[in-house]
């Protein structure tokens, strides 16, 4: 079944150029991509999401040429690298007009139907404009028809009012994190956004599948609920998270590895959930504690306040003091996790950019370290620790690194896993050398 557009003409279902594509800092063109945003083109998942900061502007350049379509016959979204809350990296270009500017020449179209600010982090300090002065360049893009619509991505309320006290033209997108697990990135972004007519997409919409727990609690009835679903509509747990997205009237952006998925991703809209199983879903999915957050960590995770309660034997590492250096240099790891008011935390490292080379290790460690005090947090300088899960798929978990007695460690990676062990030694180091925890 083709993919259902909004009524301003947005696709409801993108394909990301991100998470498992991400290569920032590698310039090697990613055959694999070519030829995925190819078959997907070719198939009918026409809504391309795209960024900056992907580094992928190259394999979209050459999948669209070796696609000969219309350009009226594909959807191409792009973002505007802003930057993150530490404020240390951003665009290449010197403003959001410039980036479109330059994307449009190297890609070799005439527009893009979407362009986004990744992000709100602008502040005329170290951009050279405020945040509102960023929006006055989105709509300069749009006034010379560069992008058909423009909008923004991870705004909290008080970035959208910022911007909306200066618009002419409003933002038509908010592109946040959302899924089951995670329902609103922050306080009332969900509900703010849509009584302002601000259209939701939703990135990381499957992470009750990749990163949630199924084994026990809240995780397990979700996942035997989804499974009872399966069986009534004879679609797979991924159809059903996504048209349950869609259900929310938020427009999922997901991705795959595999050309195979890309079947799935056209038939997610060939059924309905029933209003009460949205709301079931809703519901079991809002008790997860705590909720998933895969991005933004250290700009939105102080909103995932929880007691953490499952693994006493570990209370005695709240005191331990979090020293980890990533010598991380990709801006868009970002770092440490969520914050209980009981001052117990669980600290999350990654560090994947550190081995980010193409043909080693492209990966992303993500690691619940252990816990300790907001006053430790605190002392903590952000741009030391670097947290994300944003690379590919979960593969297997270590042993040995489940053996430390903490949380146990996510590693995701494309490599093999020998060359995972290598990185865990490197790891091993980083995090627990020299005693330092
Ligand atoms: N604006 C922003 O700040 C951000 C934007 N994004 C955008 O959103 C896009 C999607 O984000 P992402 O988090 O990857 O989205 P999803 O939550 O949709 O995860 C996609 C992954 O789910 C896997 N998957 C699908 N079904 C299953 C299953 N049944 N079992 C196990 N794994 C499954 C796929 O694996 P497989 O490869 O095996 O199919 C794929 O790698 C990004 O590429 C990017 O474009 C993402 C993060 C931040
Ligand atoms: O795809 C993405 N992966 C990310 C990781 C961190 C911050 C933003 C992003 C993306 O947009």
């Amino acid at each position: 079944m083709p993919i259902p557009k909004t009524s301003s003409g947005i696709p409801k279902l993108a394909f990301g150029c991100g998470t498992y594509y991400y290569k920032y800092g590698n310039n090697t063109v990613d055959e694999k991509l070519v030829a995925m945003i190819k078959a997907t083109l070719a198939k009918g998942v026409v809504h391309i999401d795209s960024a900056e900061v992907y580094n992928v502007d190259k394999e979209l350049g050459l999948a669209l040429a070796e696609s000969h379509l219309p350009r009226e016959d594909y959807f191409i979204t792009d973002k505007y690298f802003a930057g993150t809350s530490s404020y240390d990296a951003r665009s290449k270009e010197a403003n959001p007009y410039l980036h479109l500017k330059a994307f449009l020449e190297r890609v070799n179209i005439p527009y893009v139907d979407l362009y986004l600010l990744h992000s709100p982090f602008i502040k005329k300090e170290t951009h050279g404009f405020s945040l509102s002065e960023s929006w006055k360049f989105m709509e300069q893009c749009k006034r010379e028809g560069l992008a058909k619509r423009i909008g923004v991505s991870n705004f909290a309320i008080e970035h959208l009012e910022e911007i909306l006290k200066v618009a002419n033209e409003k933002p038509e997108v908010n592109q946040i994190e959302y899924n089951a697990y995670l329902q609103n990135q922050s306080p009332g972004i969900v509900e703010f956004s849509q009584k302002n007519g601000i259209l939701l997409e939703a990135y990381s919409p499957l992470g009750p599948i990749t990163k949630g727990d199924k084994t026990s609690g809240v995780g397990k009835e979700f996942d035997d609920y989804l499974t009872s679903l399966e069986s009534k509509y004879g679609k797979t747990k991924t159809q059903i998270l996504l048209n349950w997205v869609e259900k929310k009237g938020i427009i999922p952006i997901t991705t795959t590895s595999k050309e195979s998925r890309l079947d799935e991703f056209l038939d997610v809209f060939s059924f309905d959930l029933t209003p009460e199983e949205v709301e079931t879903i809703t519901k079991i999915g809002a008790q997860y504690k705590p909720p998933l957050r895969q991005h933004w960590v250290p700009e939105y995770g102080k909103y995932d306040n929880f007691r953490q309660t499952q693994n006493p034997t570990t209370t005695d590492q709240e005191k331990r003091r979090l020293q980890s250096r990533s010598t991380s240099s990709d801006p868009c790891t970002t770092s440490a996790l969520a914050v209980d008011r009981q001052d117990v935390l669980i600290a999350e490292l990654a560090a994947g950019a550190a081995c980010s080379s193409s043909d080693t290790v492209v990966s992303i460690v993500s690691m619940a370290i252990s816990r300790c005090s907001t006053q430790d947090l605190d002392k903590h300088p952000r741009n030391e620790m670097s947290v994300s899960s944003f690379k590919s798929p979960i593969t297997e978990l270590s042993s040995d690194l489940e053996s430390w007695n903490r949380a146990p460690p996510l590693v995701y990676s494309r490599a093999p896993l020998a060359a995972k062990r290598a990185n865990l030694a490197f790891w091993r180091e980083v995090l627990i050398g020299n005693g330092r925890w």
